[in-house]
């Protein structure tokens, strides 16, 4: 049975275990590996999928999110065939395109056209119609100037752009994608994201793993959340996605801060109701809160001012909020509390526009052009929106639609 209320199930997993017997020892040298002969035979067992069991239905693009080394990879190489379980069963219906990651399927001793072949081959199609799909495999890729060189000597962008090439041209009902927009450029994203959408279209079922929240909440519908090896979260990929962000941004947040000394004490987010968070819906108020213990007042070194700077997943600056700026209504009160000397508490108050990603924000304190304190990354905020616009800031708008009249044979005219 699926999970998927609609229809035909494309995957069943149900109770899958694998693990793997590593060596204790690692030897970096010939010389250790000589002097300590029977520690290399010193082995464990490490289990690194515990018990995960999901059902993907026919059409369904199902996201796979977790932290490094939490399993992603091995349960894609379990449904794929390439580990075998230890224990658990999984069936998949129709016909599967691993797309797993760099290397899979590909010989890097070969030119691409060689490997484009054996690939399609190795994927399911006929010599005959491998051959046939060449050149639509090489267009998609944009590889024309590189069909004759060898795969060594590709980028690992060139290769991933070959990968995923081959693997939308042989016609599977189920793919594998594992981290592909990860590696490709801005531009093959789109193609790839186009790609996807067409996928959706023609019912295929698509396994995607991601560590870009964005992607997942765009794509998918339903998702699961490993951690440990074991599944944690499986659901709407909304919650999923909020969870994995709880799971691996909520710690920075919590961290204690500001050590005795220290003119900016603590740094923390609330929500609307005043509550501390490290999570908001878009569209609500949030405020970045700091506790203050002025430093002594310098007759002539001008007033204390707070300046917030929010970056987002990648470090891109989004918003900085500095009570400099015209716009702080706030400002004289902050300087008067600062010279009166005792703690108090600033808010930046702000409408949270703020597109759905994790946020953190460097606060620093400054008395003229003397900067007082800086805390970097002193508290993160996690946005959250059913809606991913592909912008930063996701200003409020009105739309305004005027009648447009019609003119004679019933094209509008403005
Ligand atoms: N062939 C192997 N032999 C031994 N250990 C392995 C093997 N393959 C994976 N592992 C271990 O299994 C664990 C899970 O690895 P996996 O590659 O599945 O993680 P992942 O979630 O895909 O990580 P990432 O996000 O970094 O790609 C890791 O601890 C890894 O070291």
């Amino acid at each position: 049975m699926s999970d998927h209320p609609t229809s035909a199930p494309a995957l069943e997993i149900e109770r899958a275990t694998k693990s793997f017997v590593v060596s204790r020892h690692q030897f970096s040298t010939l010389k250790e590996r000589a002097l300590h002969p029977l520690k290399a035979r010193e082995v464990q067992r490490r289990t690194v999928l515990r018990d995960i069991s999901v059902n993907v239905a026919r059409g369904e693009f199902f996201g796979i999110v977790g932290r490094n080394g939490s399993g992603k990879s091995t349960l894609l190489k379990c449904i794929a065939g390439i580990y075998q379980l230890d224990s658990g069963r999984i069936r998949v219906y129709g016909r599967l395109a691993p797309f797993i990651e760099l290397g899979v399927g590909f010989n890097y001793e070969l030119t691409a056209r060689d490997n484009i072949l054996t690939n399609a081959v190795m994927l399911g199609l006929s010599r005959r119609e491998a051959r046939r799909r060449f050149d639509a495999i090489i267009d998609f890729a944009e590889l024309h100037d590189f069909v004759d060189m060898k795969l060594k000597n590709y980028s690992s962008g060139m290769a991933v752009r070959l990968a995923f090439s081959v693997a939308i041209q042989v016609d599977a009902d189920i793919f594998l994608v594992d981290e592909v927009l990860a590696v490709g450029d801005a531009a093959f994203q789109q193609k790839c994201f186009a790609e996807f959408r067409r996928m959706r279209r023609e019912n295929r079922t698509v396994l995607f793993v991601t560590h870009d929240m964005a992607s997942l909440t765009r794509f998918c519908e339903r998702a699961m959340l490993i951690e440990g090896g074991r599944c944690i979260e499986l659901g709407p990929a909304e919650d999923v996605a909020r969870r994995y962000n709880e799971v691996n941004f909520g710690r920075l947040a919590d961290a204690e801060i500001g050590p005795p000394g220290r003119h900016l004490r603590a740094v923390w987010f609330e929500n609307g109701d005043g509550r501390r968070t490290t999570h908001a819906d878009q569209g609500g108020q949030v405020s970045l809160c700091c506790e203050i213990d002025p430093p002594p007042v310098e007759p002539e070194g001008g007033a204390l001012a707070l300046k917030a700077t929010l970056r987002n997943d990648v470090r891109h600056t989004i918003v900085v909020l500095d009570t400099r700026a015209p716009q702080c209504s706030g400002a004289e009160r902050l300087g008067a509390l600062a010279e009166a000397g005792e703690p108090f508490v600033a808010k930046l108050s702000f409408p949270c526009q703020l597109a759905p990603s994790a946020y953190s924000a460097t606060v620093e304190l400054v008395r003229g052009d003397q900067l007082v304190d800086r805390l970097e990354d002193a508290a993160a905020l996690t946005v959250h929106s059913r809606f991913f616009s592909g912008g930063v800031w996701d200003a409020p708008f009105e739309l305004t639609v005027a009648g447009a009249p019609v003119a004679a044979g019933g094209a509008a005219s403005r």
